[in-house]
């Protein structure tokens, strides 16, 4: 065998003995061949890290003793530290970061969430909603885009190749006739570059002319769930806005205060009450306003670290599994929300609380507030009304579970749900781990 040769294999019988433990070899070669410790071997990876990625709490300790090079990098820009901290080795990632505390919430600040229905596209310009001039101006502008709405469901055509639908943008003289009829129910959802408006068209009846007209396979996207989640991620946010605006319109037809017909106002944004003297109209009153409902959605952390607790509802597919969620109730801060569903559904516990992000989720018109928390206590007792099953999941079945194993655990929700991006930036995943 040449050198080199003789060299490598050294190097790879060192990095096998960090990887499964093996002290005594380890310590051997160490005091044979100090050159070592800092080689790397396939995809960057040195025995530091090797030892952190499998929690040999005594081997790091040996190679930290002997002036292993903490700050080195692998292929996929970790150091050993960040290996152990993915792989839920507490103490070995206390040991690495000379502090004897690692949060078990991911930290680093929490970035902003590339989430579907979160795309904002157009600029709503709200100061425009009052103007009505300028309103029935834009609805006569033949680049003014319209998007069709029928029983809350958006017109869409299926894209070229594709499985992802886009919503059908219609000019005016397309849908003149939807225009000009009564029962249209139009609502002004923002401004796109260059000034060009942006209308949600709401229809009663099936607009079936329409439909003949329209070159390509156009259909309304139904039923709703899952067909809004098929859409392209721009078309998404848009998506979302127009239809829990529409779904507000559909269930506050009359005045919630005292029952009489109301007038859509500020482009579709306000219903005021016809009948002189309603208390309705008086000050800032909001039921004339569209209505979001907030939601908590947590992904509950287990004490050690290493395990994360899901739910499933009857209605999910088999074998799905996701985070735990529930109404905010009136008077109820987010945290207070988050420890009480958590409870009611699960009988655990829950200590510290992190916001991570928030979604729409327009069915009809939800705000899923997402967070992170960690569990005092671990015995489960499932509210069997709600949910079928309550489980806490290890670190490695979530990672099964996200890559798609065939023998995984579970299934995870779908990626455009917020459940789904909760458990993945737990994970911290990263697809060369
Ligand atoms: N985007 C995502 O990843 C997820 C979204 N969700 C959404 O969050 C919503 C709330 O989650 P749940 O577990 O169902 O809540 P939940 O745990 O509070 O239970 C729902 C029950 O609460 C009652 N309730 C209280 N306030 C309500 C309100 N404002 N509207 C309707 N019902 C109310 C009803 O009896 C309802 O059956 C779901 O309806 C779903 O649309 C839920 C899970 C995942
Ligand atoms: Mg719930
Ligand atoms: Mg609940
Ligand atoms: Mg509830
Ligand atoms: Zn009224």
């Amino acid at each position: 065998m040449s050198d080199s040769g003789v060299r490598s294999d050294l190097l790879q019988r060192f990095l096998d003995a960090a990887s499964t433990g093996d002290m005594q070899t380890l310590m051997l070669m160490i005091d044979q061949s100090s050159d070592l410790l800092n080689q790397r071997g396939e995809k960057g990876w040195s025995a530091l890290m090797l030892a952190a990625r499998h929690g040999h709490q005594e081997v790091v300790k040996a190679l930290l003793e002997n002036g292993c090079d903490t700050s080195a990098q692998n292929g996929s820009g970790q150091t050993a530290r960040d290996v152990a901290v993915f792989w839920g080795h507490r103490h070995v990632a206390s040991l690495l970061s000379g502090s004897p505390d690692v949060d078990l919430l991911p930290s680093g600040g929490v970035q902003e969430l590339d989430i579907y229905f979160n795309r904002q596209m157009l600029d709503r310009k709200s100061e425009k909603r009052t103007d009505l001039a300028w309103i029935s101006e834009k609805q006569a502008d033949p680049d003014t885009v319209f998007i069709v709405f029928h029983d809350l469901c958006p017109l869409v055509r299926r894209g070229a190749q594709d499985t992802k639908t886009s919503v059908c943008r219609l000019r005016a003289p397309a849908l003149q006739k939807l225009l000009t009829h009564t029962h249209t129910l139009l609502v002004f959802l923002g401004v796109q570059k260059k000034e060009v408006a942006w209308f949600a068209v709401s229809t009663e009846d099936e607009p079936t002319d329409l439909l003949e007209t329209l070159e390509g396979e156009c259909f309304f996207l139904q039923p709703a769930m899952p067909g809004l989640l098929t859409m392209s991620d721009e078309d998404a946010g848009v998506v979302a806005q127009a239809r829990s605006v529409l779904a507000w319109h559909s269930r506050y037809r009359f005045c919630p205060t005292c029952g009489s017909d109301t007038r859509v106002e500020d482009g579709g944004y306000k219903r005021t009450c016809l009948r002189a003297g309603c208390r309705s109209l008086q000050g800032v009153y909001n039921t004339c306003y569209p209505r979001v409902d907030p939601v908590v959605i947590m992904l509950v952390i287990h004490p050690d670290g290493n395990q994360c607790l899901l739910g499933r509802k009857k209605i999910f597919p088999p074998g799905m599994f996701s985070c735990l969620a529930g109404f905010i109730e009136p008077g109820e801060c987010v945290e207070a929300a988050v420890r009480r569903e958590v409870q009611e559904e699960s009988g655990v516990q829950v200590s510290a609380i992190q916001y991570v992000c928030s979604q729409p989720w327009p069915m009809p018109s939800c705000l899923m507030i997402g967070c992170h928390c960690v569990a005092l206590t671990t015995d489960i007792n499932v509210d069997q009304q709600e949910l079928e099953e309550v489980r806490w999941f290890t670190r490695q079945q979530v990672i099964d579970a996200l890559l798609k194993h065939k023998h995984a655990a579970f299934i995870m929700p779908p990626q455009q749900a917020v459940a789904h991006q909760l458990i993945k930036h737990w994970i911290g995943f990263n697809a060369n781990l």
